[in-house]
């Protein structure tokens, strides 16, 4: 006889939980099922299994210890519709999947990360001068960022209409993830019929764009001789070899690599600076005391710099509460269970989406003590250390096992160092809106894939 499923809410009868799915705010959802059932819930939608995990302790055993079977993807109907299906991030765990991220983490791992620091310090200080100028465009300005950075190191994109049109694509290129991602937003993920009404259509041309448009700029001016050194020249050299061209298969392969890199990083990178500034504009005490670390390590004369992260522990534990407080994808991107499993005494059929609460695991009190309040001393220690008794969390944000995010320290090494320069050089202030009146700063995150804040600062710089 078969072992019982996961507990989960009651199902009603042909449709299961259909019903019951949110389509807004799933994590609170979510947090809650898993206050009734348990750590693992079972949600039983036609067609569509689904496993929602709300411990760190779950997420561990099944997707970390036994990420042989649960690094597999469901099909997102909603994204292949709108033309993501060539993100490996999308892709189930395929030998095509397996050749993308082994490639992509092959130039942006740690060591190949090294090349990379020189255009990421410039497009800092770049942001740093254009928030001085135009301080009311702060929000387009630190959303360009991490855009314009990764645009340079992936396409070696060389003037700013070039980077300004490539970027202007990735927005709404973007806007289909932010909006298609959500677990449950659109129903057509789980009653195939629906597909025929779809909303993604309308970003296939886009999605399109953002692949090929900047990677066949590389290749024209690679045959004139002009190109710079980027992530999509070294992959068109490598798998080319001795050859003229790239074969049909390699030619996908490192339009996927680049283009994924791009799709990956932008956004999220984005999400957790808004989220960092408007902790600062509403914790004042928080930001002086990262000014001051600043003030003692880094000094008034100039800005910091890598060599300086490590002794930046404060403005570390910055980083990784604004990573916790407002997850960036608070509901993971799903995995997939690729056979049949058995969990503590639980049957979990082959085929479930395997939904991590990555939210709930930041917001777990007995791991983070009043985890509604922005507190980065959470991770300090009495000798001024980052305490390794507190559970990291990088360990959660950035997902699990072997979809795990493979441009993690490509991440935190950007956030950190923007972070340390927006605090050297400003002070962060909650706004006033178009009425003149102050705006009212809140640690809630928007209700899309991509977590974001609701509304902005201007800055004020520190340094005169
Ligand atoms: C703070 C910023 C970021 C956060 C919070 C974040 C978080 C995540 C999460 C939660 C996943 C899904 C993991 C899973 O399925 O278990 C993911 C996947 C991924 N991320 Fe990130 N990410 C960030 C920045 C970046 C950057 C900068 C890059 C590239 C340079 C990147 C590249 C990727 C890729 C390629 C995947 C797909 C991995 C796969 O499916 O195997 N991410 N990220």
């Amino acid at each position: 006889r078969r072992l019982p499923l996961p507990p989960g809410p009651r199902r009603r009868w042909l449709i299961g939980n259909l019903l019951d799915f949110p389509t807004s705010r799933p994590c609170i959802t979510f947090r809650d099922w898993c206050r009734e059932y348990g750590g693992l819930v079972f949600v039983d939608i036609p067609f569509k299994p689904v496993l929602i995990i709300g411990s760190f302790q779950v997420a561990k055993d099944l997707l970390d210890a036994r990420s042989n079977i649960y690094s597999d993807r469901p099909y997102f109907a909603m994204m292949d519709l709108a033309n993501w299906g060539w993100a490996f991030s999308m892709m189930a765990y395929t030998p095509s999947f397996r050749a993308h991220r082994r490639l992509f983490i092959e130039h942006f791992n740690r060591t190949a990360m090294q090349k990379y620091r020189s255009i990421q310090l410039q497009e800092t200080h770049a942001v740093l001068v254009r928030l001085l100028h135009t301080p009311d465009m702060a929000r387009q300005h630190l959303r360009t960022l991490p855009a314009s950075t990764i645009m340079r190191i992936v396409y070696g994109a060389r003037n700013a209409s070039q980077m300004n049109e490539y970027i202007d694509i990735a927005e709404q290129a973007m806007d289909a993830v932010r909006k298609l991602l959500v677990p449950g937003a659109f129903l057509a993920e789980f009653i195939p019929f629906l597909r025929h009404f779809p909303p993604g259509c309308r970003y296939r041309p886009i999605v399109q764009r953002l692949r090929d448009q900047p990677f066949e700029e590389v290749q024209r001016t690679m045959a004139e001789g002009k190109a710079m050194p980027s992530v999509a020249y070294s992959l068109i050299r490598q798998l080319q070899g001795e050859n003229e061209n790239l074969t049909a298969e390699q030619d996908y392969l490192a339009r996927g690599v680049a283009g994924g890199a791009y799709g990956a990083a932008s956004d999220t990178t984005t999400a957790v600076t808004e989220v960092f500034v408007v902790a600062m504009a509403m914790y004042p005490d928080v930001q002086r005391k990262a000014q001051a670390e600043l003030d003692r390590i880094v000094g008034p004369s100039r800005l910091p710099d890598f060599g300086d992260l490590e002794s930046l522990v404060y403005i570390r534990a910055i980083m990784l509460e604004s990573l916790r407080w407002i997850p960036t994808i608070p509901t993971c991107v799903p995995h997939a269970v690729s056979v049949d499993d058995v969990y503590e005494g639980y049957f979990i059929p082959k085929g479930t989406l395997v939904i991590p609460n990555i939210w709930a695991m930041l917001h777990n009190p007995e791991d983070y003590p009043g985890p509604e309040t922005f507190k980065p001393e959470r991770f300090i220690n009495k000798e001024g250390k980052i305490d390794p008794s507190v559970r990291d969390p990088t360990t959660i944000a950035f997902g699990f096992g072997r979809r795990m995010c493979a441009g993690l320290d490509f991440a935190a090494t950007t956030l950190h160092i923007l972070l340390a320069s927006m605090l050297h050089v400003y002070d962060m202030k909650p706004g006033v809106d178009e009425r003149g009146q102050p705006v009212i700063l809140s640690g809630e995150g928007s209700d899309e894939a991509i977590s974001y804040v609701p509304y902005f600062f201007p800055g004020e710089s520190r340094r005169k």
